[in-house]
């Protein structure tokens, strides 16, 4: 699991340090890890460092000083290296370390001319480390640096162009450590070296996406971190935390997932949905629906128990409601009666606005998760502002720079689990639990891949409807109605890699539904 912090998370834990007197040491730690990451990138593009020409685009603070002291030890191997200096001054220390080991510094805030030598400059350089803002920027670059990434990014080389390599200091400068937020101009990196612990914004959208490769040099901070800001899980924690039958299960105690989806319109999305739960070993389906849809259900996926039913009749443990459930009454009635009733459910297109307006009356709770991507998140907002759930209703340009924001406000505004999906999903609970999953295939983004999502969700859901300490073995935080989010996040998990799991090509829904069985299978 990767746990990541915010700036002033890490910033905090630092402090003690510095009041040591130990900041020096932990900057020389933080630039010796860049160097290396740039020295690996450099051997990697040029076969070797010596004569490599490496611009420094260095800021006024810290952040400014690891890259100077970075430069100074690619300059001790035989590189060229240029400190562009973006202020007006620069990390005293960090500047006699460059110029002691033959490093050069160009002022480029002196006029416009400079400004144009440094722009030649990145734009000539074998790699550029980007060491203006770090955890102290306060919004996007501004000034000088921002003038400088905006005219290189203007003559950035298309796709397969020698572009120079960029190596992050921290993060790249322009993202926002804590949020992912990316005001203005940003150089994308291809490594980002980030110093202490993963930053959020290393896993936030849009920053995220900006950040290249992540690695992250420990500076022994780790026992002076406090709960981490958001979570991401990894192959390991997925394999560990997926329910999986034992000697002594049964179809009920495994958990029954009941699915509330399709309609004359759209019978497929009940088709994907139902097979999607079957594939992710779920103890048995349900389906719930018109006789059209109900027939090809049983058609597609005979261990489908398919009826007409009312919710209140049965008896599961996850209901899966809204896929393609539109424009019917007899759904309408089954969706308000599963948000409701106690029964965890996964709550996805079609339900979204009975949600909202169930959210309004404080009738959801902890075990709904609901299931938005973004143009759906804008809706929910809209409709719990009209209900005066929430002051605020983002365009979706607004949702888009700042996805976490969304997808907590719609959490504590509805009570339920957000998920806010999209290349990068967010998992958002009341209380502030975060999970970030980039898992995915771009291929995912296809009709009916929501669809079978929703499917995986209501099986992983079932697994752990009755056990409050399901995943407990994720650590304390995982236990009680935080294992709703989990489930949500091992979901999302499991959905990206099997859009990955025969290689990168189309994916189409109902190929995804079957390689979620080998994910589920190849896993130990
Ligand atoms: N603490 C430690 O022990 C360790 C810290 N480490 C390193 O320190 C970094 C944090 O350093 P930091 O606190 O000096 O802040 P930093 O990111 O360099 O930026 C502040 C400077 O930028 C300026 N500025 C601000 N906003 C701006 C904007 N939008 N656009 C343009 N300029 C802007 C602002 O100048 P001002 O505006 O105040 O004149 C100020 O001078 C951290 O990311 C890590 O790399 C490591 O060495 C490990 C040990
Ligand atoms: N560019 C992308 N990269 C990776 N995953 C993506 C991308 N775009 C969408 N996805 C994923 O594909 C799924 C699409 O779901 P959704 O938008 O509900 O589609 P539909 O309703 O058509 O089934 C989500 O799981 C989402 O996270
Ligand atoms: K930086």
């Amino acid at each position: 699991m990767i746990e990541a912090y915010t700036g002033a998370q890490v910033r905090a834990a630092e402090t003690p340090y510095l009041e040591r007197g130990q900041g020096p040491a932990l900057m020389r730690r933080a630039a010796h890890g860049l160097a290396l990451v740039a020295l690996e990138r450099l051997r990697d593009r040029r076969g070797r460092v010596a004569g490599a020409r490496v611009v420094v685009l260095a800021g006024t603070g810290n952040n400014g000083g690891d890259g100077l002291w970075a430069g100074a030890e690619l300059a001790r191997r035989g590189a060229a290296v240029l400190a562009v200096a973006v202020g007006d001054r620069l990390h005293p220390e960090g500047e006699a370390a460059l110029r002691a080991a033959g490093g050069r510094v160009l002022p480029a805030a002196d006029g416009a001319p400079a400004l144009r030598r440094a722009v030649e400059q990145v734009l000539d350089a074998d790699l550029v480390l980007d060491a203006v803002l770090g955890t102290g920027a306060r919004g996007g670059l501004r000034g000088t640096a921002a003038e400088i990434v905006r005219a290189v990014l203007d003559r950035w080389p298309a796709p397969g162009g020698r572009a120079p390599l960029v190596v992050a200091c921290d993060v790249p400068s322009g993202v926002s450590a804590d949020t992912g937020a990316a005001d203005g101009p940003v150089l994308p990196a291809d490594a980002t070296v980030t110093f202490g612990a993963t930053k959020a914004g290393h896993l936030l959208p849009p920053g995220d996406r900006l950040c290249g490769e992540v690695r992250t040099v420990p500076l022994g901070l780790e026992d002076a971190l406090p709960a981490p800001a958001l979570r991401r899980l990894e192959h390991d924690d997925v394999a560990a935390l997926w329910p999986r039958p034992g000697a002594g299960s049964h179809k009920y105690s495994r958990g029954v997932v009941g699915v509330v989806a399709g309609s004359a319109t759209y019978p497929g999305a009940a088709l994907m949905c139902t097979r999607a739960a079957v594939d992710a070993g779920a103890g048995m389906v349900r389906h719930l629906g018109d006789a059209g849809t109900r027939r090809l259900v049983c058609l597609t996926s005979p261990e489908v128990v398919a009826s007409e039913d009312h919710p209140a009749d049965l008896h599961v443990q996850a209901w899966v409601v809204g896929p393609g459930a539109v424009g019917d009454p007899a759904q309408e009635s089954r969706i308000d009666a599963v948000l409701a009733g106690p029964v965890p459910a996964v709550v996805d297109a079609g339900a979204l606005g009975a949600a909202a307006r169930a959210a309004a009356d404080g009738a959801l709770g902890p075990a709904k998760i609901l299931t938005p991507h973004a143009g759906e998140l804008v809706q929910v907002l809209a409709w719990l502002a009209a209900l005066g759930a929430t002051d605020e209703a983002p365009d979706r340009a607004a949702v888009e720079a700042d996805p976490a924001r969304w997808a907590r406000t719609a959490a504590e505004a509805t009570g339920a689990v957000v998920v806010l999906k999209g290349a990068t999903t967010l998992v958002a609970a009341p209380g502030g639990t975060l999970l970030s999953q980039a898992d995915g295939s771009p291929w995912l983004a296809t009709a009916g891949s929501g669809d079978t999502l929703a499917g995986v969700m209501g099986a992983v859901l079932a697994g752990c409807a009755e056990h409050p300490d399901a995943f407990a073995a994720a650590g304390e935080w995982a236990r009680g109605d935080a294992r709703f989010a989990v489930a949500a996040a091992l979901a999302v998990a499991v959905h990206g890699y099997a859009s990955r799991a025969d290689g990168l090509g189309p994916v189409p829904p109902t190929a995804l539904s079957a390689a979620v069985r080998s994910v589920l299978r190849l896993a130990p």
